[in-house]
This record gives structure tokens, C-alpha cells and sequence, in this order.
């Protein structure tokens, strides 16, 4: 499976937002979507899940064109958008939550829930809770299970460490280095473009709703311009 944007429009509004992005994520890659505030990185993504449509250009997955489809459509071809912020069913229980999302999964990528459970033990330890209860952490963590076990093709993650404490960042950082283990294409966007890098095989940096540079993620993390640019400090 392999996306690839080509040269997308987006607006809200009057507001000319996207202006031209392309971009391509290959099977089972990481790929790094970063940029300053603003720069069109959660407009991009939701463009590709059809929640904000571009205006024109191409959007496809393998040879598919999709940039017609509506949203559901594309989470049922398996674009799996995972938002930024605490966007789990609160009044459920953890196990609730996770038993849903397993009700109707795209078999042939489809996590078990045994498979999701060894990512995430803790979640066996929380199954009883109330998910609206949990930390931040363990929201994004419930969020990511919900995803794997719906079956993804490919995994966009909005902004996964987006006031998480820096412990819990660390715990995050592992299970992207599983997920890259386990070959599932993913495209992240980050704020913290270094964590990001840390954990992808390429990289986007975009400004103003187009693409600036693109190259490999061990070079942009070692590059004293980009650093510069991001306005990212030594690596820790
Ligand atoms: N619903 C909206 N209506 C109008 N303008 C919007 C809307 N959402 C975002 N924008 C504008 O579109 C531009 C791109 O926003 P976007 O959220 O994609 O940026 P971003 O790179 O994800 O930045 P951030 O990390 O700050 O979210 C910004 O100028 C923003 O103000």
C-alpha cells in the first residue's frame, strides 16, 4: 500500500490553505509531516481522510484515486486518522471502547486484541476504567489500540505528543518504534519535529501550504539549517 498527494488544494473558506502539497508515504514507511504553527500539517491530514476535501488535485492510494470519497469511505478503505487531543468514548470503559473498535475491522490488516494487549499491557490492568477518566497518556494509548485493531492500511497520527508529560512522550516513542518494527505505514505530524524524526524513515517540512524540503529523516535531524528553521534546539 502506498499514498501519494499530488499537488492538493485546500481551502476554508476563501482562505487558500493547501497550495499545492505533494507527498508520498510507501508501504510500511514512517514518514514525518512537520512545519511551524499554521503551516498546514492537520489541514493536510484532513484532507487526505476527506474531513476537509481538497479543492483539486490527486490523492491516491496504490493506483486509486480518492480524493473524491467521503470520509467513511476512506476509514473502510483503511485511512486511519488518529486526531490530536482526548477524543475517546469517555463514558466508556476502556474494554467497551477497544470491543468496538474491533467490531467491524478490516480483516486482513486487523490487529488481535491478544496482539494489542502485548503493545499495550496496561490496558489489560485499565480495562474496568472509565476511559474519560484516564491520563492523557493512556488516552493516546487507548486511541492508537483502537486504530490498530480496526485494521489500518495507514496510521495518520495527528500530533500524538500534544500535552503529554515527557515520560509519557518516552513511552510513545516506544510504541513507534514497534509500530516501524511491524512495517505499518504511518504519517505523523508533530510539533516536536525531533521526537518525529526520531522515529521516521523520511521527512516533510511544509511552509505556508507548501512543501520546503523533503529528504531522509536522519538527514533533516542533522541538518543545522532545518534545526534553524524548526527552531529546535540540541536533540535530547
Ligand atoms: N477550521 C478552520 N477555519 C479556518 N481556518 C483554519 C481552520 N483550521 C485551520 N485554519 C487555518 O489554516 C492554516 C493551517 O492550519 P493547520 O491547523 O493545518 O496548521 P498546522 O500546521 O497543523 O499547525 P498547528 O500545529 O498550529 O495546528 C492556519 O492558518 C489556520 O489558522
Amino acid at each position: 500500500m502506498s499514498l501519494t498527494v499530488d499537488g492538493i488544494h485546500t481551502y476554508y473558506g476563501q482562505s487558500h490553505v493547501l497550495q499545492g502539497i505533494s507527498l508520498n508515504v510507501g508501504d510500511g514507511e514512517t514518514v514525518a509531516l512537520l512545519g511551524r504553527n499554521g503551516a498546514g500539517k492537520t489541514t493536510t491530514m484532513r484532507s487526505i481522510v476527506g474531513l476537509t476535501p481538497a479543492r483539486s488535485g490527486s490523492i491516491r492510494l496504490d493506483d486509486k484515486e480518492i480524493s473524491r470519497l467521503q470520509a467513511y469511505r476512506l476509514a473502510r478503505l483503511g485511512l486511519s486518522f488518529v486526531p490530536s487531543g482526548r477524543r475517546v468514548y469517555g463514558s466508556l470503559t476502556v474494554r467497551q471502547n477497544l470491543a468496538l473498535a474491533a467490531e467491524r475491522p478490516r480483516k486482513e490488516a486487523a490487529w488481535s486484541l491478544e496482539r494489542v494487549h502485548d503493545m499495550f499491557p496496561n490496558l489489560v490492568t485499565l480495562a474496568g476504567r472509565q476511559a474519560g477518566h484516564l491520563s492523557g497518556g493512556e488516552q493516546q494509548m487507548l486511541k492508537l489500540a483502537r486504530a490498530l485493531l480496526g485494521g489500518p492500511r495507514i496510521l495518520l497520527l495527528d500530533e500524538p505528543t500534544e500535552g503529554l508529560a515527557p515520560g509519557i512522550v518516552a513511552d510513545l516513542g516506544r510504541w513507534l518504534a514497534i509500530l516501524r518494527k511491524e512495517k505499518v505505514t504511518v504519517l505523523i505530524t508533530e510539533q516536536n519535529a525531533l521526537f518525529a524524526l526520531r522515529y521516521a524513515d523520511r521527512g516533510y517540512i511544509i511552509e505556508k501550504g507548501t512543501v520546503r524540503y523533503e529528504a531522509p529523516a536522519a538527514e533533516l535531524r542533522d541538518s543545522a539549517e532545518i534545526r534553524r528553521y524548526l527552531g529546535v534546539g540540541v536533540d535530547t
